[in-house]
C-alpha cells in the first residue's frame, strides 16, 4: 500500500507534457475563456501606446506651476480641448495648458495633468489652485509594458483578465493546448441506468454522472462508455476501447497514423479483492504496469493507476466504486493529474488551507483521513463544517454541498473543534 505522498509522486510524475505544436488548437478569443495559452504571447505594442491622461484636467508645464496653490494661483491660457481619441494638434508653449479628458493624448509641450477639481476656469483661463506632482496624472508610454517583451507566459489560464489583455494586443486568435479527452465507464453487476427500475440488488450507475458533471466542471466533455458488467470478457472489451479510443479530435503524433486515443481513462468500482473486482487482472492481462494498487487513505484505499505499453499510453485510473471514494480520488489525484495534462504549468496541484474546524474530527489514524463537509466564511475567515450523518464512504446522500475535503494525516486519531485542519479546497 502507498501512502498518499508517495502515490500522488508517483501518479504526479506520469504525466506526459502535451507537445507544444501538435496538441494545440487556434481559437478564436471570443471562445478562449477557461482555456491554457500554449505558445507565449508578445505584443508589438507599447501599453500605454501614448502617453495620456489619468483624469479629466488640464494638461500643464510642470514648470508653470510649481509654486501654484489655492491663495497664489497661477492662471494658464487654455488654448486647446483635448478629448479621448484625437490627436492633438499644438504644443504647449510656457503659460499655456490645454483641456484634456481621461484617456486623452497628452500634447507634447506638457508633462503633468492637474485635475478639475483642483481648478478654476474663468473664460479661456484655467487657475491652478494646487502644487502637482511633477508628471502627476501623466500614464506614460510603455509605463506598463513595452513592445516585443513577453506579455503572457504559455502555461496559463485564460480567463477575463487575460483575454483583456490579449484583446487590448490585437491578438484576435490564440493558440491553446487541446482539451483533455478522458473516457469514462463503471463497472458492475448491480448497476442500472437511471430509467430503469430498480429490481432487488440494483442500484443507479451514480458514478458516471458524478464524474460527467466533474469533468465538465474543469472543461472536458467525457467520452461516456456506459456500464460494463462484471464480466473479464466485457471488461477487457471496454478498456481496449478505451485506450485505442479514436475520438472526434484526432491527433497525429509525430507525422505519424493519427492515433487519437483518451489521454485518460477512468473506470469506477471493480478493484478491491472480491472475487468479482476483475479490473487489475484485466489490466495485467493488457500488460499494463500497474503503478498504484492501494493507497493509505479512507476513502479510497483500492486505488489502481496504471499505463499500458504503447507510445502515449493513457494513464488509468481505476477508482474505487464507494460514491465518497470516487469524489475524493478524483479531487486528491485526478484532477490534478487533468490541469497539469491540459498543459497548465503552475496550480495544477492540489490546494490545502490550513482553517479552523467547526467541528469534531476522528480517524482511526490508520489511513490518512479525508472528511467532507463546507467551507463558511466567518468574520472574513474560513472555517471548517463536517456534514452531518454517515461518513461511510458508501453514502453519497450527505456529499450534496460538499466544498472541502478535512484531511487527518496517519496517526491523527482527533481534531477537537475550534482547532485548526488542513482542508483540501475544491472551489475550481
Ligand atoms: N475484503 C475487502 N473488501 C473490501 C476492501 C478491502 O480492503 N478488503 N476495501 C473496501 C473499500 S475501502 C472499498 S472503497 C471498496 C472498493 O470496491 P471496488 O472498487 O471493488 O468496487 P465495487 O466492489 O465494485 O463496489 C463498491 C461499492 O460501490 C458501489 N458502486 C460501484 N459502482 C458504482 C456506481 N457506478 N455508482 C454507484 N455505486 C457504485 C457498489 O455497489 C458497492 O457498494 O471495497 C471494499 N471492500
Ligand atoms: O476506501 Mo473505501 O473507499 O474506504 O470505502
Ligand atoms: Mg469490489
Amino acid at each position: 500500500m502507498s501512502s498518499i505522498r508517495d502515490a500522488a509522486n508517483i501518479i504526479f510524475n506520469l504525466v506526459p507534457n502535451l507537445n507544444s505544436q501538435q496538441d494545440t488548437e487556434v481559437v478564436d478569443l471570443w471562445t478562449a475563456n477557461g482555456r491554457i495559452l500554449a505558445t507565449p504571447v508578445n505584443s508589438p505594442l507599447d501599453f500605454p501606446h501614448w502617453d495620456n491622461s489619468a483624469m479629466d484636467g488640464y494638461a500643464v508645464r510642470y514648470e508653470d506651476v510649481q509654486n501654484s496653490s489655492a491663495e497664489q494661483p497661477v492662471n494658464l491660457e487654455i488654448i486647446a480641448e483635448i478629448p479621448a481619441g484625437y490627436q492633438p494638434k499644438s504644443t504647449l508653449q510656457p503659460g499655456q495648458a490645454a483641456r484634456i479628458f481621461t484617456g486623452a493624448v497628452i500634447p507634447s509641450g506638457a508633462d503633468t495633468v492637474v485635475m478639475q477639481e483642483k481648478t478654476r476656469q474663468e473664460d479661456n483661463r484655467v487657475f491652478v489652485l494646487t502644487t502637482p506632482q511633477p508628471g502627476e496624472f501623466v500614464r506614460r508610454k510603455a509605463s506598463y509594458y513595452q513592445a516585443g517583451t513577453q506579455l503572457l507566459p504559455a502555461g496559463i489560464k485564460l480567463n477575463g483578465a487575460e483575454i483583456a489583455v490579449l484583446a487590448a494586443s490585437q491578438c484576435s486568435q490564440v493558440r491553446v493546448y487541446r482539451r483533455v479527452r478522458v473516457a469514462i465507464f463503471s463497472t458492475g453487476d448491480e448497476l442500472v441506468t437511471l430509467d430503469q427500475a430498480l429490481q432487488p440488488g440494483q442500484i443507479v450507475d451514480s458514478n458516471q454522472y458524478a464524474l460527467a458533471a466533474l469533468l465538465r466542471q474543469i472543461g472536458v466533455e467525457p467520452i461516456l462508455l456506459g456500464i460494463v458488467n462484471d464480466n473479464p470478457v466485457a471488461l477487457e472489451e471496454t478498456i481496449t476501447k478505451a485506450i485505442s479510443y479514436a475520438g472526434r479530435n484526432a491527433i497525429a503524433y509525430g507525422g505519424a497514423q493519427p492515433i487519437a486515443h483518451a489521454d485518460i481513462v477512468i473506470s469506477s468500482g471493480g478493484v478491491s479483492v472480491g472475487d468479482y473486482d476483475y479490473v487489475d487482472k484485466i489490466l495485467a492481462s493488457l500488460g499494463a504496469t500497474i503503478h498504484i494498487r492501494s493507497v493509505e487513505m479512507r476513502p479510497g484505499k483500492p486505488l489502481t493507476v496504471a499505463t499500458f505499453p504503447t507510445p502515449h499510453s493513457p494513464i488509468y485510473f481505476g477508482l474505487p466504486g464507494n460514491p465518497a471514494a470516487v469524489l475524493v480520488t478524483f479531487w486528491r489525484f485526478v484532477q490534478p493529474v487533468i490541469k497539469k495534462l491540459g498543459g497548465l504549468a503552475a496550480g495544477w496541484e492540489p490546494v490545502f488551507l490550513k482553517v479552523r474546524s467547526h467541528d469534531e474530527l476522528r480517524s482511526d489514524g490508520k489511513r490518512e483521513t479525508y472528511i467532507w463537509g463546507s467551507l463558511h466564511l466567518i468574520d472574513g475567515l474560513y472555517e471548517f463544517h463536517k456534514a452531518g450523518g454517515s461518513h461511510s464512504s458508501g453514502n453519497l446522500i450527505n456529499l450534496a454541498q460538499t466544498n472541502a475535503l478535512a484531511v487527518l494525516p496517519v496517526g491523527k486519531t482527533l481534531i477537537s473543534a475550534g482547532e485548526d485542519v488542513l482542508v483540501l479546497h475544491l472551489l475550481v
